[in-house]
């Protein structure tokens, strides 16, 4: 039960940490390390994680732990350059992951079934690749942004048949959960860059993926375990509104609790802050509102099948192209040597405004239109029905509203600072979104919570402080030259 220790202000507790996923255990694990004790996280759901979140698959007697949520360390280097502080956890805790590479394991088909269009698929790389070189000459120019769509037709990739699609679909939207139309050419690009890239200070383009039957959340647990006491978490605790002023903060819950605090951090996702899932008292102020509804929550979903036995490609990937951009595009098949061997799984992601789309429609519905799909790629195969199927709805869930955030061309760096920034000194935002290298990636949590934990500290320790600072309004740099 959480203890309520009163603070010299009269408050029950020093800092509510709203959220107890990434960003949160790292804040609370920062203030803990700074000798401040008397926080409390508030969580909604029945666990900690928040976003890595894993489930038991499959028919009775051939069950395996799947990632629903976030499933990779991407950026694997040991070497001279920075070390991915989610492999650290990993390491730390011995998770158990298996490298993935889809320029190395591919498959490709179409509707007509498989087809061999991999030299596309390494051309749509090689397109992408040079888009963020271009974007980065933008960066030292100074030259204003514009969508990754505009980017990529600038370097001479306009892709228009199926395979050109998926191709293209594999190198962005499965990374950015939106399409190149949605996305900022220069903030992907940088985003590429600081996690992959390791000429430009990155992690590395090698990737793992957890297969731990802890679950991936097993890493954050096993650290939020080794300092955080019971009396410091609340667990099935959902926050409807949260008042705030320069004295301090109230957070009411959805059962009436009132707790007040020094501090609030918020950790909720983007897509929370957006759908108003939690009422702010007073409203925010504007320039915070803008930035919130600058930025966008991309979706991303993972589809599970398991069948009887496996029929597929022996590769870790299969790419498949429909006519219609989007549309089941990427397989990954988990009865594989360093996987689930014998499991009978397959999966295929779907992002961004097709998984929108399918959240609408029943289960039922979306198997039937993804079994369509394997038949196609199938088409001299006798496939039995699934024996188990599961996707989450990410969108529509109001803890998340999406899988993470995007940064779309129309959102400034101001906005970006002002997402980060802090509310009447005693409201603070932070999470994956608030990342500006690491936007969407567990590590942007990671490294956002940290650094708010440790401003939040030597807040307290100060005796106050200002918070991040704000830009009031956002001007246009060359308005626009309308006569009246
Ligand atoms: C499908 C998917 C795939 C992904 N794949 C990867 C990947 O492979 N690699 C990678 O690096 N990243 C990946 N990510 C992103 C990564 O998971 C996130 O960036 C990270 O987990 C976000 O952590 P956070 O602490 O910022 O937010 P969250 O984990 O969302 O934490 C916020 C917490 O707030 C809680 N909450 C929300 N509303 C309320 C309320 N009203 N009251 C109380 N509590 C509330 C939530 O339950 C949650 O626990 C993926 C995400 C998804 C969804």
């Amino acid at each position: 039960a959480p203890l309520l220790r009163r603070t010299p202000t009269g408050h029950d507790v020093q800092v509510l940490i709203l959220g107890g996923g990434v960003s949160g255990i790292i804040a609370a694990r920062s203030l803990h390390q700074k000798g401040i004790q008397n926080f409390l996280i508030v969580e909604a759901r029945e666990e900690l994680g928040g976003r890595m979140r894993s489930f038991t698959f499959g028919a009775p007697g051939r069950q395996v732990t799947l990632e629903i949520g976030c499933n990779w360390i991407q950026g694997t280097q040991l070497d001279d350059g920075p070390i991915n502080p989610i492999f650290d956890l990993a390491r730390k805790h011995n998770l158990s992951a298996t490298p993935t590479d889809g320029h190395e394991s591919m498959t490709t088909f179409d509707d007509g079934g498989s087809v061999d269009y991999l030299d596309i698929f390494y051309k749509a790389g090689d397109a992408y690749i040079n888009g963020t070189i271009a974007a980065g000459a933008r960066v030292n120019k100074t030259l204003v942004d514009t969508t990754a769509r505009t980017g990529s037709s600038l370097v001479g990739w306009k892709p228009m048949t199926p395979h050109e699609m998926a191709s293209e679909y594999y190198h962005f939207d499965w990374e950015y959960a939106q399409t190149p139309e949605q996305s900022s050419w220069i903030a992907s690009s940088w985003g590429n860059n600081y996690t992959y890239e390791v000429t430009q200070g990155g992690f590395s383009d090698s990737n793992l993926m957890s297969i731990d039957q802890r679950g991936f959340k097993h890493i954050i647990q096993a650290e939020a375990a080794e300092f955080l006491t019971d009396e410091q978490v609340m667990l099935n605790a959902t926050v409807k509104s949260i008042k705030y002023s320069k004295i301090g903060a109230s957070v009411t819950l959805v059962d009436g609790t009132t707790m007040t605090a020094d501090y609030v951090i918020s950790t909720f996702s983007l897509g929370v802050l957006q759908q108003d899932d939690v009422v702010f008292e007073p409203a925010l102020p504007e320039w915070k509102v803008e930035a919130i509804q600058s930025m966008t929550m991309g979706t991303y979903t993972k589809i599970f099948l398991q069948f009887p036995e496996k029929f597929w490609f022996d590769t870790q990937f299969a790419l498949y192209a429909d006519k219609e951009r989007g549309r089941y595009p990427i397989w990954q098949g988990m009865d594989l040597e360093g996987f689930f061997p014998g499991s009978g799984v397959i999966f295929v992601t779907v992002t961004g405004d097709y998984s929108e789309r399918i959240e609408a429609l029943e289960d039922d519905q979306v198997q039937d239109e993804v079994m369509g799909v394997l038949r196609s790629m199938y088409p001299n195969v006798t496939i039995p029905d699934p024996v188990a199927f599961h996707f989450n709805r990410w969108h529509t869930d109001p803890l998340y509203r999406g899988s993470y955030s995007n940064w779309p061309p129309s959102l400034f760096v101001d906005h970006h600072t002002n997402l980060r920034a802090t509310v009447e000194e005693r409201l603070w935002f932070t999470g994956e979104a608030t990342s500006q290298k690491y936007f969407g990636f567990l590590h942007g949590a990671y490294y956002e919570g940290e650094a708010t934990g440790d401003t939040v500290a030597k807040c307290i320790q100060d005796q106050g402080c200002a918070g991040r600072p704000h830009v009031e309004e956002i001007k246009n740099a060359r308005p626009y030259g309308l006569k009246p």
